[in-house]
């Protein structure tokens, strides 16, 4: 693609998103960024790039930003995604991931704006009979996060129907890592995601790493999931962007390698990595947790051609692992010997 309307990345500042800045920029695309900066951090959004604060609540916020940047097409990463504060606070996820996302549908239909990539979720699955689990799978959420953006995907499907907004929807499943030449990594504070957790308490950060539940139907108790690295996820924005430019039908992709690790597995490659054994403490399960989430990504190698490149769990624990020595200042010993 060659320079031309600026890309617009809400939530830009916040973990996936600064990465999707980063590969944009890479592919020597412009972009602009929206963000509230209610998780992310301004300083995640490299100097170049224009940071427009404030939400993708605010419709002419929205579409002021769309005219001024002359914006050709949207990613949206901006959303709420703990699944137990969803639990607690489902009201709060409504708004930010079904209201606010219509506000910006609006918004693009309203300035012209045809296309847009969205950041979706493996939650939308809920427990699936059959792993992997590929689109066709029904989806039947068991969390208030996993319904939201089960609800956000259906209003833009019903945008690019009727408005000629399309859409790829991205079905991210459990990212993880870190940009591998050290750029950008997740930033956030009190963060819930196992494999930060691990490389905190890895790092004398954190006291503990509990175990949400050893009870799950799974080969050693503990939850699946598939990590993707967070470098191969944004690879696959700028090809989404890239089909969607080309005319690409709109489509709804799993993002992951089709393999699933168990807590405990992470827990030892994050072990293996740091040289150290981890405080563990065995925890009852969290609130809305399915037992296991591994991703067929079929759809996606054919549609975008993507080819994951960092598709080894024990590189992406040590990306993650020597972007949080970089965050805390102690990255010096924990380079050596790290895989690229
Ligand atoms: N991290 C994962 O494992 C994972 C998995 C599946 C899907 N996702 C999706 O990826 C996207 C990005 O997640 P992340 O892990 O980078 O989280 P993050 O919290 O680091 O990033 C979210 C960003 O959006 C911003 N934001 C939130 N609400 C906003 C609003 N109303 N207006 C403007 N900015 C707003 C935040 O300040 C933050 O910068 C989300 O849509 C999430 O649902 C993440
Ligand atoms: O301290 C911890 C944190 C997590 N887990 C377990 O580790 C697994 C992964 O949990 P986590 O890293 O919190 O991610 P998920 O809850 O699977 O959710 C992530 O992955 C989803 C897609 O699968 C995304 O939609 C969400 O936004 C993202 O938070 C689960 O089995 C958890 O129960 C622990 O045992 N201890």
């Amino acid at each position: 693609m060659s320079a031309g309307p600026a890309i617009l990345v809400t939530g830009g500042a916040g973990y996936i998103g600064s990465h999707v800045v980063l590969a944009l920029l890479d592919a020597g695309l412009p972009v602009v960024v929206l963000d509230d900066l209610s998780t992310g951090r301004a300083e995640a959004v490299p100097p170049e790039v224009p940071l427009v604060r404030g939400s993708t609540g605010d419709g002419p916020l929205l579409r002021a930003t769309l005219r001024r940047h002359r914006v050709g097409a949207v990613v949206h990463l901006a959303a709420s995604l703990v699944v137990p504060e969803s639990v607690a606070r489902p009201l709060g996820y409504w708004r930010n991931n079904v209201a606010n996302t219509l506000a910006l549908a609006e918004a693009c239909v309203a300035e012209g704006v045809t296309r847009l990539v969205f950041s979706s979720t493996a939650a939308v699955y809920g427990i699936p009979d059959r792993l992997p689990v590929d689109e066709d799978t029904p989806c039947r959420p068991i969390n208030p996060y996993g319904a939201s953006k089960h609800a956000a995907e259906g209003l833009l499907r019903d945008a690019a129907a009727a408005h000629g907004l399309a859409v790829v929807a991205l079905r991210y499943f459990n990212v993880a890592g870190a940009d591998p030449a050290g750029r950008a990594g997740q930033r956030t504070a009190g963060a819930t995601h196992l494999i930060k957790v691990a490389c905190e308490a890895a790092l004398g950060l954190r006291p503990e790493v509990a175990v949400f539940g050893e009870d799950f139907d799974t080969p050693d108790g503990t939850g699946v999931r598939d990590y993707i690295h967070v470098t191969d996820l944004a690879a696959a924005h700028v090809q989404a962007l890239r089909h969607l430019a080309m005319g690409g039908d709109c489509a709804v992709l799993n993002c992951g390698y089709g393999r699933g690790h168990s807590v405990r597995e992470v827990l030892r490659a994050v072990e293996r990595a740091a040289g150290t054994r981890l405080p563990v403490r065995l925890a009852g399960r969290r609130a809305g947790d399915p037992p296991a989430l591994v991703a067929a990504n079929g759809r996606i190698r054919s549609t975008l051609g993507w080819r994951p490149g960092f598709d080894d769990l024990d590189r992406i624990v040590a990306h993650s692992l020597a972007w949080e020595g970089r965050l805390r200042g102690t990255g010096a010993q924990l380079r050596r010997g790290l895989p690229r």
